[in-house]
C-alpha cells in the first residue's frame, strides 16, 4: 500500500527486490558457465570499492542540489539545521524520487546487499581458480549471508517501516552505507578466506550452523511478530499477547518476543553477525571487523530508537521500560 507522508499522500513502492536477485543470480551463472572470470573481482576489489565511493559522492551531491527544490512537506525532520555540511552528510530529502523511482528505497536494499551476494560469490570463485574447490569455512560464509540478503529482498515490504525510510533524510551517510560500506565491509569474511584458507571440523561446523540457525531463528520470529502485531494485532498469531496501550493509540507488546528484551530482533542479529565470522579463526580480528562495528551501531540505533519511543509514547514507554528491562541482551544489557 506505500508509505504514508505527514501530509497524508501516498508513495507507492514496488515490491521486486527479491525478483531482482533471482535475475542477478541467473545472469552470474550464465556469465559463469560462459567462462567469465568472476574470481578476477577479488583483484578488483581497490578500484571497484574507490569508484563506489566516488558514486556515493556524486549522488550524496545530487540529493543535497536537488533537496532545495523539494516542497516543504517533503524535508526531514533532522538534515535541515542550516549548516551545509551537516545537511549534507544527514540528507535534507526524505524521500527523494526521479519521477515514481524512489531513490532512497532502491539504495537501502538493492546495490548493496544484491552487490554484497555478488562479491561473496566472486570471492568463492576466486578461491575454486586457487585451489581447485571451495572451502568449507567459504561455503559457510556464502551461505549464512545468502541467507540473510535473501530474507531482507523477501520481507521487503518491511523496510519501509524502517527509522531509515520513515524519518532519516537520504544524504551522504545513507549513500555511502548503501553503496560503499555494506557491499565491501559487510563481506569481509568471504575475502579473508580467499588469503586465509582454514579448515574446520565437523563439531565446529554444526556449532557455527546452530549459532546462526539460533541468531536467524530470533531475528525473523521476532520482526515478524512486531510486523503482524502493527499490520494487525486481532491477527491469531499475535491476539493472545499481553499489550500497554498508548495515548497515541498504538499498543506496546509487552509478551511473546517484544515481553523477552525491547530489542530482540538486535540480539539475533548479533548471534548472526559473530557466526559469520567464526568460520575464519581466531588469527587475525578483521573477519570480527563487522560484528563489532554492527555491535556498536545497534547500541547507538537503539538509543536512538528509545529517545524516538520516549518522545512518542511518553509514560506508557516508561512502563513498558520497568516490565521489560533489558535491551538486547537479558541480564546484562
Ligand atoms: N545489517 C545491518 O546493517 C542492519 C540491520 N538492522 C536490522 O534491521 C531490523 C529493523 O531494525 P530497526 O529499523 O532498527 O528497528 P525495529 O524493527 O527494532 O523497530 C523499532 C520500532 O518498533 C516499534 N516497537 C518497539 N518496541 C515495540 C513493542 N514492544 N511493541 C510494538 N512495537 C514496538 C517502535 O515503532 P512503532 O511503535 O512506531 O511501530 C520502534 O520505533 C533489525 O532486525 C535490525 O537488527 C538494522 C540496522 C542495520
Ligand atoms: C558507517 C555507515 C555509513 C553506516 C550507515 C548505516 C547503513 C549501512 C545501515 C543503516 C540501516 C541499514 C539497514 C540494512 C543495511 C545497512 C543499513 C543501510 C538492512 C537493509 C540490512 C538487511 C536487513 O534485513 C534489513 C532489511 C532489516 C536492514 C534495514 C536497515
Amino acid at each position: 500500500e506505500g508509505l504514508a507522508l505527514r501530509d497524508g499522500t501516498r508513495l507507492k513502492y514496488q515490491i521486486n527486490g527479491f525478483h531482482a536477485l533471482c535475475m542477478t543470480a541467473m545472469l552470474l551463472g550464465l556469465c559463469v558457465s560462459l567462462g567469465m572470470p568472476l574470481g578476477y573481482l577479488f583483484d578488483l576489489i581497490l578500484p571497484l570499492a574507490v569508484c563506489a565511493i566516488c558514486v556515493s559522492y556524486l549522488l550524496a551531491l545530487y540529493l543535497y542540489i536537488g533537496s532545495f527544490w523539494a516542497p516543504a512537506h517533503a524535508l526531514a525532520l533532522g538534515g535541515n539545521t542550516g549548516n551545509p555540511l551537516y545537511d549534507f552528510f544527514i540528507g535534507r530529502e526524505l524521500n527523494p524520487r526521479i519521477g515514481s523511482f524512489d531513490l532512497k528505497f532502491f539504495c537501502e536494499l538493492r546495490p548493496g546487499l544484491i552487490g554484497w551476494v555478488v562479491l561473496n560469490m566472486a570471492m568463492m570463485m576466486k578461491e575454486v581458480e586457487l585451489r581447485d574447490s571451495p572451502s568449507l569455512a567459504m561455503l559457510l560464509v556464502n551461505g549464512f549471508q545468502l541467507l540473510y540478503v535473501m530474507d531482507a529482498l523477501w520481507n521487503e515490504e518491511a523496510v519501509l517501516t524502517t527509522m531509515d525510510i520513515v524519518h532519516d533524510g537520504f544524504g551522504f551517510m545513507l549513500a555511502f552505507g548503501d553503496l560503499a560500506w555494506v557491499p565491501f565491509t559487510y563481506g569481509l569474511q568471504a575475502m579473508f578466506l580467499v588469503v586465509h584458507p582454514r579448515s574446520l571440523s565437523p563439531p565446529t561446523v554444526i556449532g557455527i550452523i546452530l549459532l546462526n540457525g539460533l541468531g536467524y531463528y530470533i531475528f525473523r520470529k521476532s520482526n515478524s511478530q512486531k510486523n503482524q502485531f502493527r499490520r494487525d494485532p486481532n491477527h491469531r498469531s499475535v491476539a493472545h499477547l499481553e499489550t500497554i496501550a498508548t495515548a497515541t493509540g498504538k499498543r506496546l507488546l509487552v509478551s511473546g518476543w517484544w515481553g523477552f528484551v525491547r530489542h530482540p530482533n538486535y540480539l539475533g542479529d548479533i548471534l548472526m553477525a559473530l557466526a559469520w565470522s567464526l568460520p575464519c579463526g581466531f588469527s587475525h580480528i578483521l573477519p570480527y571487523f563487522y560484528v563489532i562495528y554492527f555491535s556498536i551501531l545497534l547500541v547507538h540505533r537503539e538509543a536512538r530508537d528509545e529517545r524516538q519511543c520516549r518522545a512518542k509514547y511518553g509514560i506508557a514507554w516508561d512502563n513498558y521500560c520497568r516490565r521489560v528491562p533489558y535491551r538486547i541482551i537479558p541480564y546484562i544489557y
